[in-house]
């Protein structure tokens, strides 16, 4: 694993906040779970946070019976893996398999046609893995419900198909006892977040069909090094992130065009947007777009030469160093990494809407198929994009928030006798994210594109400095 800093100011900025980090002794005391490092009213949460530095090693014990659920869903002929969670519960078992070249069905999403597409295929050779750390998540228990309900009625036993992953004690537990599922139980001493070589990530993984034990041996190989001052590429990447930061360079392009490693800034981007995006502080993480060159970027690059920062590594040990390196970091920006405050609120307001729905409001105008809510100036589409695009503050950003079904592109009709150039122009045409790179092209801010509901768990927890990010969600 190795970090290497290609851009001169980055390495200044690195090298001052390594030293404050050397000086304080904060790298052997983050490799030996110190939960002092982030301040004394941090202090009693992270000393409940920090069992991700030993998953390498903990996770082992966990390897005979995720083999015995993978052969039981093997003899079953269960070929067809569906992930219900959100965020930490989800987004590392994403990389693991898309890496892997193994299909899996992530269902993080409240979409009726995205569910419906989930439910549609194969449910007959379907093993679903509700993933959720608290129980409690009300998108994943929908999903629960909703598979329970189309095995019945497809005259499957839901207990032969359903696998859940939860911590001790949580409400999913004993719904699982009570209905008679298989279960992991996950260690509660780690954070959504920080879970990827936890059972969150490694069972789906495994019953998907990746060789998830190498994954703890490259994490493992890595962990020694954590509790060096140098040859430490947690300490190097850390010192990047939140030196970068202090020093006015806090929009964090996640560049992978070349890597191995398929999708890692997706799970790069919850971890450090929750970890980090707090208190007015923070660093907000841009996934899928060119660097503009502005003066607040630091572009770090997975596995080339594209960045201010390389990044080389195998998975295991990317999320491990990605993990210390954004502990690190909250120590540098004096920001506690364990805590989600605004997406606890965000739970909280689901649930009350849920309880008592928002009475409808009228759009604003309505320009062909889109009607347009909230104030605005506009009349027109062009129009609002205009007024949103000049809303955008000099050190700001541009959010696009779809809460629209990922995968309906697809659905595009493409032209007879297309060959896949052809095809992939259709799909893009007709991909609601292809509007990030869309709106970029007219602005030099950087513009975020997520699908909702998932940005919920993930960069929902960001927030700047009042009016530094204007959004369009559709
Ligand atoms: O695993 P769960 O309890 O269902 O939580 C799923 C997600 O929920 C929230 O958004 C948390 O902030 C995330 O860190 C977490 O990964």
């Amino acid at each position: 694993m190795e970090v290497t800093i290609r851009d001169e100011g980055v390495a200044a900025a690195a090298s001052s906040a390594a030293v404050r980090l050397l000086d304080d002794g904060v790298p052997p005391r983050l490799a030996a779970g110190d939960p002092g490092l982030w301040g004394e009213e941090a202090a009693a949460g992270a000393a409940t946070r920090l069992g991700w530095l030993n998953l390498p090693l903990t996770s082992r014990e966990l390897l005979p019976e995720i083999g015995k659920l993978a052969e039981w869903a093997g003899a079953q002929g269960l070929t067809n893996v569906v992930l219900a969670g959100m965020g930490g519960s989800s987004l590392a078992a994403e990389v693991i398999c898309n890496t892997a070249d193994v299909p899996l069905t992530v269902l993080d999403t409240s979409d009726p046609r995205q569910v419906h597409r989930a439910l549609a295929d194969d449910l007959e050779r379907t093993v679903l893995v509700v993933a959720s750390k608290s129980g409690t998540t009300v998108e994943t228990d929908a999903s629960l419900r909703v598979f329970e309900a189309a095995f019945r009625a497809a005259g499957i036993d839901p207990g032969d198909r359903i696998v859940v992953v939860t911590d001790p004690g949580s409400p999913l537990e004993q719904a699982a006892i009570d209905a008679g599922y298989q279960m992991v139980l996950a260690r509660p001493d780690v954070g959504g977040r920080y879970s990827a070589l936890s059972a969150f990530g490694l069972v789906p993984s495994a019953l998907a069909g990746v060789e998830i034990e190498r994954l703890l041996d490259d994490a493992d190989e890595v962990t020694p090094l954590l509790a060096l001052p140098a040859g430490n590429p947690g300490l190097d990447l850390g010192a990047v992130l939140g030196g970068a930061a202090l020093a006015g360079r806090d929009k964090l392009i996640l560049e992978d065009r070349l890597a191995e490693i398929t999708g890692l800034p997706d799970w790069i981007e919850q971890l450090v947007a929750e970890s980090l995006g707090k208190d007015g502080r923070g660093i907000l993480p841009v996934v899928a777009a060119d660097p503009s060159g502005a003066a607040d970027e630091l572009v770090v690059a997975i596995g080339s030469d594209n960045g201010d920062v390389r990044v080389d590594g195998a998975l295991g040990a990317q999320f491990l160093v990605w993990e210390y390196a954004t502990a690190l970091a909250g120590r540098l920006l004096e920001v506690d990494p364990f805590d989600q405050p605004d997406v606890a609120g965000a739970k909280r307001n689901t649930a009350a809407l849920l309880e008592h729905p928002a009475a409808a409001q009228s759009p604003a105008f309505t320009d062909g198929p889109v009607e347009v809510y909230g104030p605005t100036e506009a009349h027109d589409l062009p129009g609002l994009l205009a007024e949103l695009l000049a809303a955008v503050p000099g050190d700001g950003y541009l959010a696009v928030l779809a809460h629209l079904d990922r995968l309906a592109a697809f659905d595009a009709p493409v032209p007879d006798g297309a060959d896949f150039e052809e095809m992939t122009d259709t799909w893009m045409a007709a991909d609601a994210a292809t509007l990030r790179a869309l709106l970029a092209l007219r602005t030099d801010r950087p513009v975020t594109f997520g699908w909702g509901p998932r940005y919920l768990h993930s960069t929902g927890q960001y927030t700047t400095r009042a009016g530094h990010g204007t959004g369009c969600s559709s």
